[in-house]
């Protein structure tokens, strides 16, 4: 039911010039779910956010926002808040001054828009006061959800939220934002960082040259990828290896990062075939001490991405 969906697109294309930024993409959002938009470098990634701020106006398709369509007017539509290219800022202005602007300029009297809240949430109470110009990119970035949570929003959209910030801001932000999302806010992200990605969204949407490759859970993407390599660190590492080897569907992989470990041995392989070897160890008197993947099935994802990308190039 559209009623229910934060974010509701259709077909929605957007050129500029010759350049198709985003070509026929579908996306739906529903209330309270953190989505993640990841994609190789001019996907598509911000297009598509700055169409959900309202900060430009798809060429065709439809797009709903909190179960409202979409008008060809450039403003922001109701109870979204966010930011595209760094949220925008009066440097000469403290952090304190520049969401009272923001109050102001929405009607709202500064004293009881809650600016004292907002900056609690994203950890600026101790800098409320300084100047914005001498502002670290990470606190802009808090600064900038300050000024989106100001608002109220029941949809937040963040292109790269997590620039700029040390791992301790990283947390700030990322608990604001499950927290959010536990009442019932939606959010929108892009992100580089597929830790971050994973760490908060629980569906991503790949982008690559303006055409969604994947859109769903994040576990699918382990069901649908290709073989993934996996580190497996065992009791018997010889014995290891040569059951690895007759094992059908894998793989060992000699990875020069494992080379200097001899406990470690990395297997290419399906989930399917890597249970498989795990029983065959375990019967066989091998204990399995570790097994990971090198890297998570969104960063192979991301990496097939642009390799394909590279190689169309
Ligand atoms: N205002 C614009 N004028 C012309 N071309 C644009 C404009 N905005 C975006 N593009 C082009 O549209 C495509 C998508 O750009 P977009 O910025 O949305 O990608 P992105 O996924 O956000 O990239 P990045 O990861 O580098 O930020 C790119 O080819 C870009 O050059």
């Amino acid at each position: 039911m559209d009623a229910v969906l934060a974010v509701r697109a259709r077909g929605i294309t957007k050129c500029f010039g010759d350049v198709v930024a985003l070509d026929d993409i579908d996306l739906e959002v529903p209330q309270g779910q953190i989505h993640g938009l990841a994609g190789p470098n001019g996907a598509g990634k911000t297009t598509l956010l700055g169409l959900l701020l309202g900060l430009a106006v798809a060429d065709s398709g439809s797009l709903k926002i909190l179960g409202m369509p979409v008008g060809r007017a450039l403003a922001a539509p109701d109870g979204v808040a966010g930011f595209v290219d760094g949220p925008g800022l009066y440097p000469s202005l403290t952090a304190r001054q520049n969401l009272a602007a923001l109050a102001a300029l929405r009607g709202h009297d500064a004293r009881t828009a809650g600016i004292d809240d907002v900056l609690d949430q994203v950890g600026l109470t101790d800098v409320a006061d300084d100047r914005v110009r001498g502002f670290s990119l990470g606190m802009r970035q808090r600064l900038g959800l300050a000024a989106a949570l100001l608002t109220k929003p029941r949809l937040i959209v963040l292109d790269e939220p997590s620039n700029g910030l040390d791992p301790a801001g990283k947390k700030h932000v990322h608990g604001v934002l499950t927290r959010l999302a536990n009442d019932g806010t939606s959010v929108v992200l892009s992100s580089h960082r597929m830790d971050d990605v994973e760490a908060l969204c629980s569906e991503v949407t790949l982008l690559a040259t303006g055409r969604v490759v994947f859109s769903g859970p994040l576990n699918k993407l382990a069901a649908e990828n290709r073989d993934l390599d996996y580190r497996l660190r065992t009791s018997d590492p010889q014995s290891a290896r040569r059951l690895a080897a007759d094992t059908a569907g894998i793989r060992v992989v000699d990875d020069a990062g494992a080379r200097h470990d001899a406990e470690v041995l990395v297997v290419r392989t399906l989930l399917p075939a890597l249970d498989e070897l795990v029983v065959r160890l375990v019967q066989s008197g091998v204990a399995v001490r570790e097994l990971a993947p090198v890297v998570s099935p969104l960063e192979a994802a991301f990496l097939a991405l642009t390799e394909q990308q590279e190689a169309g190039r």
